[in-house]
């Protein structure tokens, strides 16, 4: 489990977490919804330790990890995506979602080249692994040596997720993973989060704007708005409540309205 009890940051004058709690049930899916400058991606940065809460503390199965480095976190078993795409974009997809498994080494990424013999079988078995696993679970076999440049949005999105995913991750942290996604990417997407939710009970935590998507798959909803929670439970519930309508209808002009 994975909770973040009363957080608050600020940017300047700017409240960007205003005294946040909540949990993220282990193998349940949770979302943060909520309008343009919420503040959800400042939950996301002070849960993988991007930034740290100015007051406030989250704890990972039972840690106390609010001073952690992003680093330890991962090697906790914390893994993210991020809103715009972060892969290396004149590497094949094999090679980018080997750099997610590398996290995983005992011999580490670094020094692999001094233990050599160890770093290699480890290595192969690390690539049978992520291809079992990885590539063939969210079905990207076919452009295993393709570029990533050479892709369509859609598919460097799964790359970018087989990525997250290869480091075997306790916890996912996917920051908009169907933003700019048609119909049948969105549709794709959500079914191969539930498969993650469902082969490896996952944690996931979701930031997306697509309320339809979010609403379909999530176990639990937490909407933010000015940087405090004003909603917390199954999206039949929140989806109801009046103030959370509120926040996104009766918002101003420049605020995304896709309820
Ligand atoms: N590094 C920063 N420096 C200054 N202000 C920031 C910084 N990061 C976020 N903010 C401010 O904090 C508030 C919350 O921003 P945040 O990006 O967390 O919202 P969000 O809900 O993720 O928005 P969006 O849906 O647009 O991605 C906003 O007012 C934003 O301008």
């Amino acid at each position: 489990m994975l909770s973040v009890t009363h957080a608050s940051l600020a940017f300047g004058g700017i409240r960007a977490l205003d005294d946040v709690s909540f949990t993220a049930e282990t193998g349940h899916i949770t979302a943060i919804i909520g309008p343009n400058g919420a503040g959800k991606t400042s939950l996301f940065n002070i849960i993988s330790g991007f930034y740290q809460p100015q007051s406030g503390s989250i704890h990972f199965d039972g840690t106390d990890i609010t001073g952690m480095r992003a680093d330890k976190r991962a090697a906790m078993g914390m893994a993210r995506t991020f809103q715009n795409i972060a892969l290396f974009r004149g590497m094949t997809v094999l090679d980018n979602i080997k750099l997610g498994g590398h996290t995983r080494l005992r011999s580490g990424f670094w020094s692999s080249g001094f233990y050599y013999g160890a770093a290699r079988r480890e290595e192969a078995a690390l690539r049978a692994d992520i291809e079992r696993d990885v590539i063939d679970f969210l079905e990207l076999d076919h452009i295993r040596k393709a570029p990533v440049a050479a892709l369509p949005y859609g598919l460097q999105k799964r790359v970018e997720l087989a990525r997250a995913l290869a480091m075997r991750p306790k916890v996912l942290l996917l920051d908009e993973p169907v933003a700019g996604m048609n119909r049948e990417e969105t549709e794709d997407m959500a079914r191969f989060i539930l498969d993650i939710q469902d082969r490896w009970e996952t944690t996931i935590l979701l930031v997306e704007h697509d309320m339809g998507m979010v609403m379909d798959i999530s176990n639990k909803v937490i909407v933010l708005n000015f940087g405090r929670k004003i909603a917390d439970g199954t999206p039949d519930v929140v989806q109801r409540q009046p103030d959370v309508i509120e926040a996104y209808l009766g918002t101003s002009e420049d605020r995304e309205v896709t309820v």
